[in-house]
């Protein structure tokens, strides 16, 4: 083999090496609805140049309040739905292109499920698996491994319509790992979970990750949860990234700010002067008040704040260190739409 020849295998080796270490690339996606009729018709841009690029076996959030744009991005990547522009590839693929070669490439849990409604939670995971192409034998199999990992037993012959909000969500979780795909697509799995049936989904999907090196996005407004399953999260705002890192490199932007909450039993006693003056900056949600500011301040508040007339009319405070909320909010996240 010639020195040139050399050099180009090796570079396709290193472009192949490359390409396999990618699950999905996202380029420019633009995404524009149109609302209303005739003269009246409005745009809500969606997406608005949205470039990403998720690593094999990566669990990879999108966290933003509400109307971010997250679901439309989701969509699109899952070839529901055709960008108006930019590029889509999953695992080489085109999906932009071919929508089509989707679902063998990728499991969907949308918000809404209600195409298995009327089937009970086994057969529910049992058609999914058999549609996803497993034989009749395997998704017996994969029913009954599902069933019992999710702790599903008790409610495996009920149908999907009478369940629970959180049981529901919990029985198409399951589905969406029957016949499992090398990417797995989340959005809000955990919508009305209670702690226990959230704990069984981050088991279940770490078990994928580190068994099957499974890829996994995950759409959520939940910012303990962004901290404690991802491991890189994009922050999503009016239809733009505007930031993309660990969680820990995130919260490292707001390194040196804590937040106090005072949370008032009644109304905040205003005429005290200390009061007064916290009231010009705190951020007000019902009987909470949030401040920001450097520890040091923060020591001081709580010390004034307990030891005066004040501390009478206190519920509850807590001096906590940054959380991905704060670090929305100093990216110019304009809305206090996450949960925490
Ligand atoms: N089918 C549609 N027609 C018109 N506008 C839409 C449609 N779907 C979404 N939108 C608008 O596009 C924007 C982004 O919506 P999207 O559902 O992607 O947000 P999201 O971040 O997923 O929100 P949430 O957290 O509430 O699910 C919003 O302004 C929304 O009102």
């Amino acid at each position: 083999m010639s020195t040139v020849d050399t050099v180009a295998a090796g570079q396709r080796a290193a472009t192949a090496a490359a390409a396999t270490a990618v699950c999905c690339v996202v380029r420019d996606v633009v995404k524009t609805y149109r609302v209303g009729r005739g003269t009246k018709a409005t745009q809500v841009r969606a997406n608005d140049g949205v470039s990403l690029e998720i690593a094999r076996g990566e669990v990879f959030g999108l966290l933003g309040p509400n109307g971010a744009g997250k679901s439309t991005l989701v969509r699109q990547l899952t070839g529901l739905l055709r960008p108006d522009s930019g590029r889509i590839e999953i695992l080489g693929h085109d999906i932009v292109r071919h929508p089509d070669r989707a679902s063998r490439l990728l499991s969907y849990l949308g918000q809404e499920s209600t195409a298995l409604d009327e089937l009970t939670v086994h057969l529910a995971i049992e058609t999914t698996a058999r549609l996803r192409g497993l034989s009749a034998t395997a998704a017996r199999a994969t029913t009954a491994d599902v069933i019992d990992e999710l702790g599903l037993g008790p409610i495996a012959g009920r149908p999907l319509a009478k369940l629970s909000g959180g049981q529901r969500r919990l029985a198409c979780f399951g589905a969406a790992l029957a016949g499992m795909r090398p990417l797995l697509v989340l959005d809000e799995p955990t919508t009305g979970m209670d702690p226990v049936a959230r704990r069984a989904v981050w088991s279940a999907v770490d078990r994928r990750r580190s068994a099957d090196g499974t890829t996994v996005l995950l759409v959520t407004h939940n910012v303990i949860e962004a901290e404690t399953v991802l491991d890189r999260v994009a922050v999503v705002d009016e239809g733009r990234i505007i930031a993309c890192d660990t969680p820990g490199g995130l919260k490292a932007m707001v390194d040196g700010s804590v937040r106090l909450d005072l949370v008032w039993r009644d109304e905040a006693p205003t005429t005290l002067p200390l009061v007064a003056a916290l009231a010009t900056r705190a951020a007000v949600s019902g009987r909470r008040w949030t401040v920001r500011t450097d520890p040091g301040e923060a020591r001081e508040l709580v010390a004034q704040v307990t030891a005066g007339p004040a501390f009478a009319a206190l519920d509850d405070f807590s001096l906590s260190t940054p959380s991905l909320e704060d670090v929305y909010l100093l990216l110019g996240g304009r809305h206090e739409g996450l949960e925490k």
